[in-house]
């Protein structure tokens, strides 16, 4: 499976163009396709979702092309009639594709089957199907009742009349009825059983649907009367507003990470329900501004963010965004009113718990409600996104709370932003990394304590950490178990405190600097397992304001997104010679002969080694420091961080 590391943030701060809106996206595709005339379809959302639903229109024999110039798409309608009546439909995870082409293809006169990914056969669309059982519609299960794949049958459509639908599960049935009502060509009057939900989904079909020249009237949010006798007719060209939902983490990003953030494509003329998410964050502190096309969020003056209790039911998307804000409030958060999250591309309420925990959140899980209880301090977790883009959009944002975050399967975004993370990338900013590696005894410890201190950085000295599992595994008398040796690193009880370092406890600093120990060192460094487990131990020391790393491979594997990389180097006689006077120094025996040797051999493992070997990355700078003394080792550095 593929991952994303993504290192923690310092900053965000910039401006996003949004990607087209998926929910007006694929409305407006079907909208134009039942049309009368050519539409023209401006910033169309390129994804997965609107690739299902342009797929599914060619096979259904609507014409449609993309002018490679203005990437605007032409799409011929057919005047409420698919030219082709017997098609094989498959619509992968796309619940915006799914519903309105069942109502639409049920109301059409042909055979169609239509199924998705195992995901789409798991969310429930009986209440649809049994609306337009009403109607007349054929629609049979063939795999569980009440959800798809389904097939579709000629029917005998009974038009007119009043046809129920239930709205407390997935306000897309209504959506659906909807679009397809006019296509009986008679008065239809839609009565909503339950509670509606997601009502701000509702007013973009509506809107569309008068953009196409059909107005619904309604009482309330019970009932709709489609007029009979009206078709859609093209409005000629129409634009796609930018997604409101995924506005939501780049103005979260603005909220927590400084700021100001602003996104282009929504403004406060938005038809989209989840523009709303701007009032939400208002109420954490966020100072948000609305342009006519844009939004702006900066983090609030005092820097932490309200805790919140809000009921989520009209903005179900963007509340995702808002589980994540949660860890950064100043108290215990709760959302309510969000069992849609159930339905969705995973059980949403259960993956956002899931998910949360791991990164060391107190969650409390309820059958429509969240309660997310910040931590005082976060651990860096690799994230698993279950196939659903919002899960991996969302938890991006963790970076920007002081520890780097692992998103798993980073490609679910395509659903929706196939270009999100890069996005997300041009307005932030990661905590600076000054990588220094080299052999023994090059000057890389020296060098990088005295560029931290002189920047003001922390420092990781990680070649420590390889002398302290030596020694723990010198202890133990596991060093020729490798097993063993990866198992000590995993639960490696080490501290440093104030310039010493303790092993359970303690005081180890003069003994992990044996030669023994630094042999060793290099002999458990080349176990993979032994790696693994130390690496996010090294990385959980990037922290703001900056951090100097040394090693063998700091720029390499551990932070090879360091903005600053260098290879310090010696001859082996030079690093002989510094090594002894060190010894000495400490009054720990040496010999210079051997310790010739030894660095040669070492040297030679380091280098070697299958996973991590010591080598010079191309875009490493090279510090000779043979004939350089300690000074001027440091100046050479210093001048020539970028
Ligand atoms: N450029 C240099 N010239 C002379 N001595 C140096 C230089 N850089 C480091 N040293 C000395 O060499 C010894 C080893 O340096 P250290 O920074 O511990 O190397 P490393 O971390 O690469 O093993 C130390 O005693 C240090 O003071
Ligand atoms: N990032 C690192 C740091 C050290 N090491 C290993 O740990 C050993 C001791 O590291 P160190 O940096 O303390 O060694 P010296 O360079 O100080 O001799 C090295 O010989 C390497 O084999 C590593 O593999 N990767």
């Amino acid at each position: 499976m593929e991952t994303l590391d993504l290192p923690p943030m310092i900053r965000a701060a910039g401006t996003v163009r949004l990607p087209g809106s998926k929910s007006i996206s694929n409305r407006v595709l079907l909208l134009a396709a039942l049309a009368d005339g050519q539409t023209r379809v401006h910033d169309l959302l390129r994804s997965d979702d609107t690739e299902r639903m342009l797929e599914a229109l060619r096979t259904l024999g609507v014409n449609w092309q993309c002018d490679a110039a203005s990437g605007a798409y032409r799409v011929d309608g057919v005047a409420g009639r698919f030219p082709v009546t017997e098609a094989d439909l498959f619509l992968g995870n796309a619940g915006t594709a799914f519903r309105p082409l069942t109502a639409a293809l049920a109301l059409s006169g042909g055979n169609y089957r239509l199924s998705g990914v195992p995901r789409m056969h798991e969310r429930p669309i009986g209440d649809l199907v049994d609306a337009l059982s009403q109607l007349g519609a054929a629609i049979t299960y063939t795999g569980n009742a009440g959800y798809p794949p389904l097939s579709i049958g000629k029917g005998a459509i009974r038009a007119g009349g009043t046809v129920s639908v239930r709205g407390d599960v997935s306000s897309q049935f209504l959506t659906a009825l909807l679009m397809a009502a006019p296509l009986t060509g008679v008065e239809i009057h839609i009565e909503v059983v339950g509670e509606l939900i997601s009502k701000p989904y509702i007013e973009i079909t509506l809107n569309l649907m008068a953009r196409f020249g059909v107005t619904v009237t309604r009482e309330g949010w019970q009932r709709f009367t489609v007029p009979g006798g009206v078709r859609y007719r093209s409005p000629g060209d129409i634009h796609v507003e930018g997604d409101a939902s995924s506005a939501s983490y780049f103005l979260a990003a603005g909220a927590v990470g400084g700021g100001p953030v602003r996104v282009e494509g929504v403004g406060r003329d938005s038809i989209q329900g989840d523009v709303r998410f701007a009032e939400a964050i208002a109420q954490l502190g966020v100072e948000v501004t609305l342009g006519d096309t844009w939004i702006e969020a900066r983090g609030p003056a005092d820097g932490r963010l309200k805790a919140f209790d809000m009921d989520l039911n009209h903005i179900p998307d963007a509340a995702m965004t808002l589980a994540v804000m949660a860890v950064f409030c100043d108290g215990p958060c709760h959302l309510r009113n969000i069992a849609s999250w159930r339905v969705k591309e995973t059980d949403r309420i259960a993956a956002m718990a899931t998910e949360l925990r791991k990164l060391g959140v107190e969650v409390e899980e309820f059958d429509d409600a969240l309660r997310v209880v910040p931590p005082t301090e976060l651990r860096h977790a690799a994230i698993d996104t279950y196939d659903d883009h919002r899960m991996a959009m969302c938890f991006s944002l963790i970076s920007l709370a002081g520890v780097g975050v692992t998103i798993n399967d980073p490609a679910c975004v395509n659903k929706t932003f196939p270009v999100y993370f890069d996005a997300y990338r041009s307005i932030t900013e990661a905590v600076p990394v000054i990588a220094i590696d080299g052999p023994s005894a090059s000057g890389k410890g020296t060098v990088a304590a005295r560029v931290a201190e002189a920047l003001g950085y922390h420092y990781l000295d990680s070649g420590s950490l390889y002398r302290l599992v030596a020694l723990a595994a010198i202890q133990a008398d596991a060093g020729d178990d490798p097993a063993a040796v990866a198992a000590l690193a995993e639960a490696l009880p080490a501290e440093f405190v104030g310039g010493r370092i303790l092993l359970s406890g303690a005081d180890v600093t003069d003994a992990i600097r044996s030669e023994d120990c630094a042999a060793m060192a290099s002999k458990v460094a080349a176990i993979p397992a032994v790696r693994d487990a130390l690496l996010e131990r090294q990385r959980a020391y990037r922290r703001a304001p900056g951090l100097v790393a040394e090693g063998r491979d700091m720029g390499s594997v551990v932070f090879p997104d360091a903005a600053n990389k260098f290879f310090l180097t010696a001859s082996v006689t030079a690093r002989a010679e510094r090594r002894y006077k060190q010894l000495m120094e400490k009054g720990l025996p040496a010999n210079i002969d051997s310790l010739s040797e030894e660095l040669s051999l070492r040297d030679a493992r380091d280098a070697a080694r299958s996973v991590a070997p010591l080598m010079k990355l191309p875009d490493a700078i090279l510090v000779e420091t043979s004939d350089m003394s300690i000074d001027e080792a440091v100046r050479f550095v210093t001048e020539r961080i970028a």
